[in-house]
């Protein structure tokens, strides 16, 4: 498939991973080779604690690091949050914000995320910004709508495809094994992509990244990596297996 984006993969290991598990990152590296290198940009968003070790780790590798979110402060007495800007100072290069596990279980608004997207800008992280359907909202036919708010809700004015990366990520397929048809995530990220032109402009909106998230795996990879508008996955259980990690930057490449 000739790209006009040049694709991104990010493995999200939510929380998983000790300084052991710094072994996963350095196969990752071994395995990301030059024509990799040319075709893919590779990021690996582990834990807060090990952002600093696994940046330091892979010095060379041309393998970025992110944090998994950021706080909306910049800085002051929020016991427990972590500033965008300690995440960069950590070696970050990314940010997810608005993983739909943050929007659930913390009761994430859009506007909590659009503030948390902005937070990384400032910090010069570029965030990942999550968005997605319930099983239910899909049933219901309200999937396309759904997202459509996220979109409007939480993405910072002024977001250029240098600053911005977008995760489409169906609630319904985290952790399931369970995908959306490939049809269906075509339409989706059709209509991300028309609805970022509307709100950022189409100049910005063509380059900006869309991944794919949701039980990407090395069987699935290669339909899901070809669909049009499919620029990356964002990837859980699979980016802590390097084998299986590498399997899917391979389907981008
Ligand atoms: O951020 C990653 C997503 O939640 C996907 O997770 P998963 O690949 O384990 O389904």
């Amino acid at each position: 498939m000739t790209r006009s984006i040049r694709p991104l993969v990010a493995g999200n290991w939510k929380m998983n991973g000790v300084k052991a598990d710094l072994a996963i990152a350095a196969e990752a590296a071994k395995g990301y080779d030059a024509a990799l290198k040319a075709a893919v940009d590779l990021a690996i968003c582990p834990p807060a604690t090990m952002l600093y070790p696994m940046t330091a780790a892979l010095i060379g590798s041309r393998i970025a690091t992110g944090g998994q979110d950021c706080s909306t402060q910049a800085a002051g007495a929020f016991t427990g949050e972590i500033a965008a800007a300690m995440l960069a100072d950590a070696g970050a290069s990314f940010a997810i914000v608005g993983h739909s596990e943050r929007r659930t279980l913390h009761g994430e608004t859009n506007a909590t995320v659009k503030a948390k997207a902005q937070a990384a800008q400032t910090a010069l992280l570029v965030p990942i910004i999550c968005v997605g359907e319930t099983r239910d909202e899909r049933e219901a036919g309200k999937a396309l709508a759904v997202v459509k708010k996220q979109l409007r809700g939480s993405i910072p004015e002024g977001a250029t495809a240098a600053t911005l990366v977008v995760a489409y990520e169906p609630v319904w397929a985290i952790g399931t094994g369970l995908t959306p048809t490939a049809a269906d995530v075509a339409e989706m990220h059709e209509a991300i992509r028309a609805d970022l032109s509307r709100l950022l402009g189409k100049a910005a909106a063509a380059g900006v990244r869309l991944l794919y998230g949701g039980s990407v795996k090395p069987s699935n990879a290669v339909e899901l990596m070809n669909v049009a508008h499919v620029d990356g996955a964002l990837v859980g259980g699979a980016s802590l297996k390097a084998e299986d990690f590498l399997a899917i930057v391979r389907a981008c490449a």
